[in-house]
């Protein structure tokens, strides 16, 4: 907004320009006068001259009549006729120079009219800003108007924003998948399994074709070289950037806030790619805070800097945010954040149970409130290095369990969420279910809290704390599997190899439930392990599930590839009623 005196000033700047330009067009009128009295002037000596030549003609013409007198004198009517004309011209020579007079006094006098206008406009200007009535109080008025008009357009646009996102990710289907092609690395040459010695290994097989297409070249000993291609919502080459797979993932962030479950997962064979799609490079040892550098940084804390930049937005939402983070080792969930009763870690060990509403909790869950990206990640981070790992054949930092980190959210519904549109509708009995817990008054962020096996359904504040349009109660589960492996490539013996075959065994069980999920089998296997018992919500209810498919380019992986992209283009095939947000409680 231009200050008060700013504005006068450019109003009165304004008007001496307008003035300069008139005096500008006057001048040149000016010049033109006074060219054309030049030219009156030429002419008058012109006529000048003829009246002087026609005077002398006349006197010659009498010097020539009186010597010619007796001869031939001229008649007195030629002689009157003479005078006449001479008078004539005299006349009209007297006209023109007082027009040219006349002229260029009036051109003088409006250059005088406009200086004097100038300058008394200059003076005024400072008493006029004086004499004006007080504006600021009603220029206020104006502009705080139009901002409020403004916020509210705003608001209304970020509203159907909102509204066609939700429909865009429903319309695409609730199960998206995604592949992702790393490039080749150092390593892949450095570890040869058996029986690979010979072979090349960092000639890369797999390809990129296009965002949406894979190629995978398939050659056997003796056999005609196949191309096998997959396609899949978005496929990323070697060179796409940690920022471009999150920024695809993102938008499921907002649905998440607005009250749906989102569950995204890395899928692929040992050393694909995983841990790095979803947590970046080595984040136990340099823990990935949202604040640091982003170049590297993977999915989950990208995540966690968008739900907090997210919630800021709207804090009267009053946002309640708990995590917790499991692995699935052998077959056994462990809880990464349990302290025992002396606060040292103790990786307790839990239970799935289904709750009254049918949905999947771990029993005795350690659920830590959290208020800011960087809280989260440091509670990732320390779990991380819990985690099991071990180094193979094929991978030096292999983890050896699957990684599950859930981020709860109880917020007041949104006024511009789907979910509270959705609202509209009568609340199902579970949403009005036993008294609402509390968060503990005082709690300090990142104080442990255990949680029974209550759903988050039932879970809620107090009634006064509910928001006019209800609550959001929402999962975000964010899940980096451990990678399937070949023994004989791995290398891997003992107790690995124990770890390997249940590795193994709950993603042959994961890829059975999809498969069924797929064919719309009647029942569905998720008890065949703890891993699909666990994430039964995330597979088969309504939640929205993002698979991230990662795969080795290499030669030596080329088995592992195929079967990974092959559970890729399964899980497509997957057919689930649309997702649906978490119904707020009222
Ligand atoms: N797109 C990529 N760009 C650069 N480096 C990558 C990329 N993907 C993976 N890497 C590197 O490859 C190595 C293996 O990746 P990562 O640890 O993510 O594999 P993983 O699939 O999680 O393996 P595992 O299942 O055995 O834990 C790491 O050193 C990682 O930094």
């Amino acid at each position: 907004m231009p200050a008060r005196g700013g504005r006068w000033d450019g109003f009165w700047e304004q008007r001496a320009r307008q003035l300069q330009r008139q005096l500008q067009a006057k001048e040149e009128r000016l010049v033109e006068a006074e060219t054309e009295n030049a030219v009156l002037h030429l002419r008058l000596a012109q006529y000048r001259e003829m009246i002087k030549k026609s005077g002398g003609e006349t006197t010659q013409v009498h010097v020539q009549c009186g010597d010619q007198k007796p001869l031939q004198r001229p008649g007195p009517l030629a002689a009157s006729r003479l005078r006449l004309v001479a008078q004539r011209l005299k006349r009209d020579v007297e006209v023109l120079h007082s027009w040219s007079l006349g002229l260029f006094r009036r051109y003088q006098d409006a250059q005088r009219d406009c200086l004097s206008e100038i300058v008394t406009a200059v003076q005024r200007a400072p008493l006029c800003h004086e004499a004006l009535p007080p504006a600021g109080p009603l220029e206020a008025g104006c502009l705080e108007r139009s901002l409020q008009e403004m916020t509210e357009r705003y608001q209304q646009e970020r509203r159907e924003r909102r509204r066609l996102h939700n429909t865009l990710v429903e319309l695409r289907g609730s199960i998206r998948v995604h592949c992702r092609l790393r490039p080749v690395l150092p390593f892949d040459d450095e570890f040869r399994g058996p029986g690979s010695q010979n072979s090349p290994v960092s000639g890369a097989v797999a390809h990129a074709l296009d965002d949406e297409t894979i190629l995978v070249e398939c050659s056997r000993p003796g056999r005609p070289l196949i191309n096998k291609t997959y396609t899949f919502e978005r496929v990323y080459g070697p060179a796409e950037s940690q920022r471009a797979v999150f920024e695809d993932v993102c938008p499921l962030l907002t649905s998440f806030l607005d009250g749906y479950d989102v569950c995204i997962m890395a899928y692929g064979q040992t050393g694909s790619g995983k841990s790095f799609t979803m947590l970046g490079p080595r984040p136990e040892q340099d823990p990935a805070l949202p604040s640091g550098p982003h170049g590297h940084l993977g999915i989950i804390p990208r995540a966690a800097g968008e739900v907090f930049r997210l919630l800021a937005e709207n804090p009267s939402r009053r946002p309640e945010v708990d995590v917790s983070v499991v692995e699935v080792y052998n077959n056994d969930i462990c809880d990464l954040l349990a302290k025992d009763s002396c606060a040292v870690v103790s990786r307790a060990k839990c239970q799935v149970l289904t709750t009254t509403e049918g949905r999947k909790e771990v029993s005795g869950l350690t659920r830590e409130s959290v208020q800011s990206a960087v809280e989260l990640m440091t509670l990732v981070a320390a779990a991380l290095r819990l985690r099991t790992k071990q180094a193979t054949a094929v991978h030096a930092d292999s983890s050896r369990s699957h990684l599950v980190i859930t981020v709860t959210l109880t917020a007041a519904a949104s006024s511009c969420s789907t979910a509270d549109r959705q609202s509209d509708q009568s609340p199902p009995a579970e949403l009005r279910g036993p008294t609402p817990r509390r968060p503990a008054p005082g709690r300090r962020p990142g104080a442990a809290r255990t949680v029974s096996s209550v759903s988050p359904r039932t879970r809620g504040l107090g009634q006064g704390s509910q928001g006019p349009g209800g609550q959001v109660l929402s999962k975000l589960q964010l899940v980096d599997l451990a990678g399937s492996e070949c023994v004989g490539v791995s290398g891997v013996t003992g107790s690995a190899l124990r770890e390997t075959s249940l590795i193994n065994r709950s993603l042959a069980a994961l890829a059975d439930v999809l498969g069924a999920l797929s064919e719309g089998r009647g029942h569905i296997p998720y008890r065949n392990s703890t891993l699909t018992h666990f994430l039964q919500d995330a597979l088969g209810g309504d939640a929205k599930l993002q698979v991230i498919v990662c795969v080795s380019p290499c030669q030596k992986h080329v088995a592992e590839t195929l079967q990974s992209l092959g559970f890729g283009a399964r899980v497509r095939q997957v057919e689930r009623g649309r997702p649906a947000p978490r119904k707020p409680r009222r």
